[in-house]
């Protein structure tokens, strides 16, 4: 049937008037010879395989061939979407092999080797140089990420490779130096961990002629990258506290106005609440990398919700990676809660432990810089090499402490809250944590010291019955990590969230850490410390009658007396009774 058949059937039984000729069969075309491949066909079904062609006449041979085309390119696209989804689920498995798991729109697959990084081969180099063999999980997802110039929030556990992580990207996309100011801005939340992450930049990107500072000595600072400086400087690691006291200056003593990436480390440290919080300086130093271009990324061993609700609202098309599960301790730390009774059975524990014999390079965690003071001045007669890092030291003394303690100088290191994080001392085999940890966060970070990139490690923490508020939570760490808990530690009564916080914000009154006899102790002639010596017992009395009414001091003060009252009458009652 040709195109003029078709025209009769449709035609039959209608008249044309006489100015319309009935078109004659020479007057058709020759339609199979003109019909082209991308004619614009509509086919009305008549048969089970008859068609008619309507428009531009195609003939039904030519429609099947359009029909195999078509199938063929259906068959085609279906082959495609049947190849992405197995090279989705391919990467998936790979995902979960890697406990890599990932939240965000379009995110770039995990590369499975340096190579698979698109960097320079100088960057590859150097990571090989470091003795990396091949890149950790964070590392496989977090640098295409990057590389794309997507914002992240990635949580990875501890001693993971994360430094590595951020700075192979941003090495990557700075190419070269350039005298336009910092392009690439770190914070850190210690002076020790900007110092350590420094030395990693400076490694990673060997032979690219990056000028890598670090504020330390702020009288120099506030001249060196004034708006008058020559502007040659490409990366800038530091904590936010001295970064913000040269944002401070009238005019700011430095630029910030062409940062590209702005890395956040112990993301969740800096965002933390409290006197020691870091959110103000945050702000300020975001409102001073004022390029619009820049992109964050944040990175933690730990997770926070209010890091993970700013990151939402604040940075467009992010991407969020986890390692493994969130805020657990790495795996690769044997960890162990010991019952040491009383504060000065945590000593006894501790001289216990040592001369069982332990392998240093070993880190003690306590409260206080007081405490990691007295702890010292006892360790330091038992023949350790011992030492003691805090706040109240000088920063030449701190740098002296750390370099020695990397060079096996020094085997025991004091230290509190301040090396719990990022801090990466090679071969940590001991962590003890003679006071207990203010959160489960901490603990986290402490232990993290140990078991670094897969080399394995031990934990030891000391408890008494005044840390029993937060023992449940970091019994369960324990248990989650696979190690050996008592089963009563995880029945223990749980605190509410503010009671929790509370703890966490103030640590626990705790007595002296001394072995030497109070009497000694006290300053002064023998009147004054008989004087001393009655005070202290008669706080201890009232504590403990305190402790036993569960009478507090300061909520009440009419209860109280009225408790008080009832007390000493009952007293007076029973020396009555026993007159009688
Ligand atoms: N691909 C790798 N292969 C082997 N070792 C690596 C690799 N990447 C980093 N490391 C090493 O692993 C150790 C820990 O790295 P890093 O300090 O970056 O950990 P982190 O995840 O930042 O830990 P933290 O949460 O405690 O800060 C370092 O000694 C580092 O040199």
């Amino acid at each position: 049937m040709d195109a003029y058949d078709i025209f009769k059937k449709l035609t039959k039984g209608l008249s044309f008037s006489k100015s319309s000729k009935t078109p004659k069969k020479e007057n058709f075309p020759d339609i199979k010879k003109e019909a082209k491949d991308n004619d614009v066909v509509k086919v009305v079904k008549k048969k089970e395989d008859e068609f008619i062609t309507l428009l531009n006449g195609i003939t039904k041979d030519d429609q099947e061939n359009k029909k195999g085309k078509k199938r063929k390119q259906l068959d085609e696209n279906q082959l495609d979407k049947k190849r992405r989804l197995l090279e989705q689920e391919e990467i998936n498995r790979y995902r979960n092999q890697n406990s890599i798991s990932v939240v965000g729109r379009r995110i770039p697959n995990p590369a499975r080797s340096f190579d698979d990084f698109s960097v320079d081969q100088s960057i590859i180099k150097n990571l090989i140089k470091c003795g990396y063999e091949e890149p950790t999980p964070i590392q496989k997802q977090a640098v295409p990420i990057m590389l794309e110039g997507r914002q992240l929030l990635a949580c990875a556990p501890t001693g993971s490779g994360k430094t590595a992580a951020f700075l192979v990207p941003i090495i990557q996309q700075l190419k070269s130096p350039q005298n336009s100011g910092f392009r690439a801005l770190i914070l850190c939340p210690t002076r020790e961990l900007a110092s350590q992450t420094q030395r990693e930049c400076v490694r990673l990107s060997e032979g690219k002629g990056f000028r890598i500072h670090i504020l330390s000595k702020i009288n120099k600072a506030l001249n060196q990258y004034g708006p008058k400086s020559n502007q040659k400087f490409d990366i800038l690691i530091t904590t936010p506290n001295r970064l913000c006291f040269l944002l401070k200056q009238d005019p700011p003593a430095i630029q910030l106005s062409s940062i590209q990436w702005l890395v956040i480390d112990e993301a969740d440290k800096l965002f933390e609440d409290g006197s020691r919080s870091f959110r103000d300086q945050l702000d300020q130093i975001l409102q001073a990398c004022d390029n619009k271009d820049k992109k964050i990324a944040m990175f933690s061993a730990t997770h926070t919700p209010v890091v993970a609700k700013w990151c939402v609202h604040n940075m467009p098309g992010l991407v969020r990676v986890t390692i493994g599960q969130r805020n657990a301790a790495t795996d690769t730390v044997d960890q162990k809660l010991q019952f040491v009774g009383s504060e000065h059975g945590k000593l006894i524990a501790l001289r216990d432990l040592i001369r069982q014999g332990i392998s240093p390079p070993v880190l003690i965690f306590v409260q206080s810089k007081e405490r990691a003071q007295q702890l010292f001045n006892e360790l330091i007669y038992d023949g350790i090499m011992v030492d003691a890092i805090h706040a109240d030291r000088t920063q030449t003394q701190r740098d002296n402490v750390v370099k020695c303690f990397r060079e096996g100088k020094i085997w025991v290191l004091i230290c509190t809250e301040l090396m719990a994080r990022g801090i990466d001392f090679k071969g940590v085999n001991l962590v003890i944590n003679y006071d207990f940890p203010p959160s489960s966060i901490s603990y986290v970070h402490r232990i993290g010291r140990a078991g670094r990139a897969g080399r394995t490690g031990q934990a030891v923490t000391f408890f008494t019955q005044e840390d029993s508020p937060l023992l449940r939570s970091i019994a369960y760490i324990l248990k989650e990590s696979g190690c050996e808990v008592p089963e009563y530690l995880l029945s223990i009564k749980t605190k509410s969230k503010k009671e929790a916080k509370k703890i966490a914000k103030k640590a626990p009154a705790r007595e002296d850490i001394t072995t030497v006899p109070i009497y000694d102790r006290i300053k002064g002639g023998k009147k004054a410390k008989f004087r001393e010596i009655a005070k202290r017992m008669k706080e201890a009395k009232n504590k403990a009658v305190h402790k036993k009414k569960k009478i507090n001091p300061k909520k009440n003060v009419v209860e109280n007396i009225h408790r008080k009252q009832k007390i000493s009458v009952k007293k007076s009652d029973k020396k009555s009774k026993q007159k009688n």
